[in-house]
């Protein structure tokens, strides 16, 4: 085995309405450095990784095993660097990075030869919704079902606009952000939720940011439950309206919030909010075009 790297990026899911469904990649990454070795050896380089104490039981490990099981192979052995720039529960989709990141190991290793569709059918098994995984796996902002078992998919053009993020210190479980979320929806709140939805999807598929912005500020699928779990959630929101931004939500199930802002507004915006958040990592991304991408050193 010659040895590669597995680079996989951050994603934002849900924007607003798109609850479990929609899904843009983003230009952070966790990369995991895969070498040949007699035994398994995990090297971890990153603030943002968990505390790992038995290397074998590592999670990219446990998804990967769990991959190569269902072709009923065993992985051998392998050392592993990996290093992430993705905060973790925060939002920011690292569950499914890491996911992604155990799947491609599992492929390139017992050389199963796995095709996108199967990846993403695996990928969203594991994870319960399809919608960080999808951009994780291919690039770009993606919206995703499952019908019968099987995940389709559509890829929007990437919306000409920037991405001011604003990372908290604490973090959120996705389980307890989806905990907060009722069992059921009645008719009228689930059809107006989907036609915020359907209307949010038409304006950004047409470039009229201005509704989508507003759209995405009117969802009512999650974002009126998880709120209160968000630090300054209402004052995020004002702030970058004053500030330009067309719309902004909460990223994934949070605490990360996310502003759609105008071309060449967004570092203006992202260095005026450092200020109003001192204590945030505020960012200013760019969307992933590649998706999860495999390179073999020489
Ligand atoms: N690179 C990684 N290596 C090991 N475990 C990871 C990695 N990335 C994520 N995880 C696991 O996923 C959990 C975070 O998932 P989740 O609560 O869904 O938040 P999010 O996906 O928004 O970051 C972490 O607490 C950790 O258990
Ligand atoms: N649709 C999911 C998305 C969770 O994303 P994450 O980045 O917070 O793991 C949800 O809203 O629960």
């Amino acid at each position: 085995m010659t040895p590669f790297e597995i680079r996989v990026p951050a994603s934002s899911a849900n924007i607003g309405p798109g609850f479990d469904s929609m899904g843009l990649a983003l230009d952070l990454y966790l990369t995991v450095a895969v070498y040949p070795s007699d035994k398994w050896q995990v090297f971890q380089n990153s603030p943002h990784l968990p505390n790992q104490t038995d290397d074998e039981d590592h999670y990219i490990l446990q998804m990967a095993r769990s991959v190569a099981a269902r072709w009923n192979q065993e992985l051998p052995a392998c050392r592993l660097r990996i290093e992430s720039e993705i905060p973790l529960a925060r939002g920011l989709g690292s569950s499914a990075s890491a996911i992604v990141a155990g799947i491609e190991l599992a492929d390139q290793v017992c050389v199963l030869n796995l095709t996108q569709e199967q990846k993403l059918e695996i990928g969203t098994e594991i994870e319960g919704h399809p919608d960080n995984i999808a951009p994780a796996l291919m690039g770009g902002f993606i919206i995703s079902t499952v019908v019968d078992g099987h995940v389709d998919w559509i890829s929007l053009p990437d919306p000409d606009l920037e991405m001011v993020l604003y990372i908290p210190g604490s973090d959120l479980k996705t389980e307890e952000a989806r905990n907060a979320l009722p069992a059921t929806y009645t008719r009228e709140l689930a059809a107006s939720a989907s036609a915020i939805s359907n209307v949010l999807i038409a304006s950004l598929a047409a470039g009229d940011y201005l509704l989508a912005g507003r759209m995405m500020e009117h969802d009512l699928f999650h974002e009126p439950y998880r709120a209160s779990l968000i630090p300054n959630y209402e004052s995020i929101r004002d702030e970058a309206k004053q500030q330009g931004a067309y719309g902004t939500v909460i990223s994934g199930a949070g605490p990360t919030m996310m502003s759609f802002i105008p071309k060449e507004k967004g570092q203006t915006i992202a260095t005026h909010f450092q200020r109003f958040l001192p204590d945030y990592q505020v960012v200013l991304l760019l969307a992933n075009h590649t998706g999860s991408s495999i390179t073999h050193m020489t």
